[in-house]
């Protein structure tokens, strides 16, 4: 059996790192970090990192038709016991230089950029749509990759194609609207609301393309509890409502316009989070996590 150790460490994220298995599989690695407010906090949530992979490798599974996926395997001797659960083996691919964002409700920066000028990403939107409005029909929206920090640059399909290539960038938006799709007729099935959601698609060496990332989670993704949408306001988040309402609480003492980073979490906050991830979970896929290697 392998330790973390043995593979060497290619990328990082915020909540997430990349490790090198072998010339052709990678070993993605999902932590129980949370972050809120743009900060990484300092209290993790147990069993976030077992959901959030286990959510991706349901997804991969009930999108295998549309297109293929980057997922080798979820419980395999390659992977470390340390990180069992939280962790796949991926297939190592070209990725492409695109966060591949759908959006299918107006929220966060796309209603920023609505706001300033009647438009997201070059796409115009009928005027007078308020806050959290859900759109005639979803949108592809994509952004530039930032570094960790920094938030991403919303970018035309124009600019994704002179990058790219115009077929390359068609077959990702086609890719992305798609799965969006499909995604938020299941979620919206189980009550609830898929508003929008980010991909991350790679070649392999047949030049095919091939999802990868996570997919569909409430990282990569806005959850919405469908029995209290109501346009004209901000959403509450599915998973993180807790920890929001917490820090922006008097009873955390923190200042969000301070720039200081939050305090840690109460007990009682950590235990109502963690059930909001395994409750989404098991929600939408049916599964329970205890059915899931730990
Ligand atoms: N997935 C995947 C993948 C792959 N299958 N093959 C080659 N490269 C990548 C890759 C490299 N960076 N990223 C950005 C997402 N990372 C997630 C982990 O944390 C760091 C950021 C994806």
């Amino acid at each position: 059996m392998s330790t973390l150790a043995d593979y060497p460490k290619i990328a990082a994220g915020k909540v997430r790192e990349l490790y090198a298995v072998d010339d052709d599989h990678l070993l993605l690695v999902a932590s129980d970090r949370i972050s809120a407010y743009d900060f990484i906090l300092d209290t993790p949530i147990p069993d976030k990192g077992r959901v959030l992979t286990a959510m991706s490798v349901f997804w991969f599974e009930q999108l295998a038709d549309l297109l293929p996926n980057h997922l080798v395997a979820y419980d395999d001797p390659r992977i470390p016991a340390e990180v069992r659960g939280r962790a796949l083996i991926v297939r190592r691919l070209t990725m492409e230089p695109v966060e591949a964002v759908a959006r299918g409700y107006l929220t966060g920066s796309g209603f920023a950029d609505y706001q300033r000028t009647g438009a997201v990403c070059g796409v115009l939107l009928p005027e007078g749509l308020p806050e959290s409005a859900k759109l005639p029909t979803p949108i592809f929206t994509p952004a530039t990759k930032a570094e960790i920090g920094a938030h991403d640059e919303n970018v035309t399909f124009d600019d994704v194609a002179a990058q790219i290539g115009l077929k390359q960038a068609e077959e990702i938006r086609e890719a992305t609207l798609a799965i969006y799709e499909r995604g938020a007729q299941l979620a919206a099935e189980r009550g609830i609301l898929l508003a929008d959601t980010k991909f991350e698609f790679g070649r392999d060496a047949t030049g095919a393309l091939v999802l990868g990332d996570e997919v569909l989670t409430p990282d990569s993704s806005r959850y919405w509890p469908a029995d209290s949408y109501e346009p004209g306001r901000s959403q509450p988040s599915f998973d993180k409502q807790y920890v929001r309402d917490w820090l922006t609480s008097p009873e955390s003492g923190w200042d969000r316009k301070s720039n200081t980073q939050p305090p840690p979490l109460p007990a009682e906050v950590v235990a109502a989070t963690r059930a909001r991830y395994v409750e989404a979970y098991e929600r939408i896929s049916g599964r329970s996590l205890a059915d899931w290697p730990a």
